[in-house]
């Protein structure tokens, strides 16, 4: 190490073979896997370490998905990655944003919040329910990490009046891709992976760290 150099300041290059998820959602672990592939690093859930979900006390997506990923990778000793993800409706001023887990009441009851948000938006015309997703990706080398890596990606689109489609999670039935004329949930995973939120905000995680992802 030369005089100027720091420990641990390359710790972004060391390549990672294995990290954690941190979050309970199967749904959210199914998508990142394949975006991973078979040929980056494998992704393991926090549950076959037994780690249970960190309380959500951010006011920011980055800092909830930055709470996950260090909780995690406390917990298990491995570097980590934080998914915060919402929907924001512009109707409703944003909401269910960081609430959208449980804006129907229970948590990850997604045909609660879907009712919720259909109820919500009933007699908004089709024109004023535009919406995003929004997906934050924090990844940890270690609990302490200084550097972060963040990347985010939103993917725009229209609440639909009622469900369509049996794939992904969450809201998915109820929002609507313009450009494919279809609700996420009418999408092959593969085809929303491509053009959502999260596949968007992993392709810019790649990009920041193409030597360990
Ligand atoms: O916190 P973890 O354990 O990761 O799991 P979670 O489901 O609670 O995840 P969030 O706190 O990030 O809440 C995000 C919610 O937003 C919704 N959501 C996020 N991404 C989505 C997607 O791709 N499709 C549909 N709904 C999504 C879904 O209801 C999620 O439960
Ligand atoms: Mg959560």
């Amino acid at each position: 190490m030369g005089s100027g150099e720091v420990p641990g300041a390359n710790l972004h290059s060391d390549p990672i073979s294995e990290l954690v998820l941190a979050s309970g959602n199967a749904g959210k672990l199914a998508e990142l896997r394949q975006l991973l592939g078979d040929g980056g690093a494998s992704l393991r859930a926090q549950s076959e370490f037994g780690v249970v979900d960190v309380e959500e006390t951010g006011l920011t997506f980055v800092e909830n998905a930055l709470l996950k990923a260090r909780h995690a990778a406390r917990a298990t000793g491995l570097p980590a990655l934080g998914d915060d993800s919402g929907l924001c409706v512009d109707a409703l001023g944003g909401a269910p944003g960081l609430h959208s887990a449980r804006y129907g009441g229970g948590h990850g009851d997604a045909m609660r919040n879907i009712a919720r948000l259909l109820r919500e938006l009933d007699g908004v015309p089709e024109a004023a329910r535009t919406a995003r997703f929004h997906c934050v990706l924090v990844l940890l080398r270690t609990p302490d990490d200084p550097q972060p890596v963040i990347a985010e990606g939103s993917w725009h689109g229209r609440i639909l009046a009622a469900p369509r489609g049996a794939h992904g999670f969450g809201y998915d039935p109820v929002f609507l891709d313009p450009e494919n004329a279809c609700s996420a949930a009418e999408l092959e995973p593969a085809i929303k992976n491509a053009i959502s939120h999260r596949g968007r905000a992993l392709a810019v995680l790649k990009q920041r760290l193409p030597e360990i992802l």
